[in-house]
């Protein structure tokens, strides 16, 4: 592990989310998949929306296939099975035991459904809420493994300056930590990446006419997700996250 190759995972997942997100944007808005009262017995019965059920089913058997052997996975629910029907692997544990826990999915959770959600998607029910909610999943997955990602980041920056990290973690300094684990250098790059990443896999392509490559050139319907949605992701949600992941990490990185 070394800060090029976190960054260049992080690089890599760019491209996971922006097509997720362009999955996702494809249907419209789909409320019923998300309300518990249209599930059961007006929602008494199974007190959980269709997109919770068909989430939590569908980790139950990415779970018992392997998925969360991997420290980089980590489920939204927990789930207790005995045990997996993957072939065995022995993953490097690359994390710190006593911190490699931390992870900030009840957050990624909320602000996917209440906040982004209705940025990405138009008003509109069309019934097809398997399909809709398993591309949920699908951005929830991949934004989970990215922000979550903060713990191999935090890994990194602690064993490259371990005295001053050591000292702020006992001071249990978080404004501190946050501040040095903080480069807005690389965070400006990462936003206008992603927004340009946007721009790019987010056309249409024909086989003739030239591709597009700045967003001032096109106007934004032209897209197919929004990209200043897509760097208001990272600038509001994505970034902030993955700081609080690395700051969490650290806390507990000397327990
Ligand atoms: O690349 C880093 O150094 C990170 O810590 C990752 C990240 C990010 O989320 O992209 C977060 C904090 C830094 O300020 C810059 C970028």
């Amino acid at each position: 592990l070394s800060l090029d190759t976190v960054r260049e995972f992080l690089t890599r997942e760019e491209d996971t989310i922006v097509f997720s997100l362009i999955e996702r944007a494809r249907y419209p808005l789909n409320r019923p998949a998300y309300d518990p009262i249209h599930l059961g017995d007006g929602g008494r019965r199974l007190n959980a929306s269709f997109a919770e059920l068909f989430i939590r089913e569908s980790e139950a058997v990415q779970s018992k296939a392997g998925r969360y052997q991997s420290l980089q996975e980590i489920p939204f629910f927990a789930y207790r099975v005995p045990f997996t029907l993957a072939p065995p692997y022995n993953f490097t544990r690359e994390l710190y035991p006593a911190a490699a826990f931390v992870n900030v999915n009840d957050a990624i959770w909320s602000m996917y459904f209440n906040e982004l959600l209705p940025l990405l998607a138009k008003n509109g029910d069309d019934g097809n809420y398997a399909v809709t909610v398993d591309s949920d999943l699908a951005c929830l997955q991949v934004l989970s493994r990215r922000i979550n990602y903060g713990r191999y980041v935090a890994e990194v920056k602690f064993r490259g300056d371990q005295q001053t990290y050591t000292s702020l973690i006992q001071a249990k300094d978080r404004d501190a930590l946050m501040k040095l684990l903080t480069s807005e250098a690389q965070e400006d790059v990462v936003k206008r990446r992603v927004e340009k990443k946007a721009t790019v896999f987010g056309q249409s392509i024909t086989s003739d006419g030239p591709i597009e490559t700045g967003v001032n050139n096109s106007s934004v319907t032209d897209f197919k997700v929004n990209p200043s949605v897509v760097y208001k992701l990272y600038d509001q949600w994505v970034i902030p996250l993955t700081k609080q992941v690395e700051v969490e990490y650290l806390l507990h990185r000397l327990d």
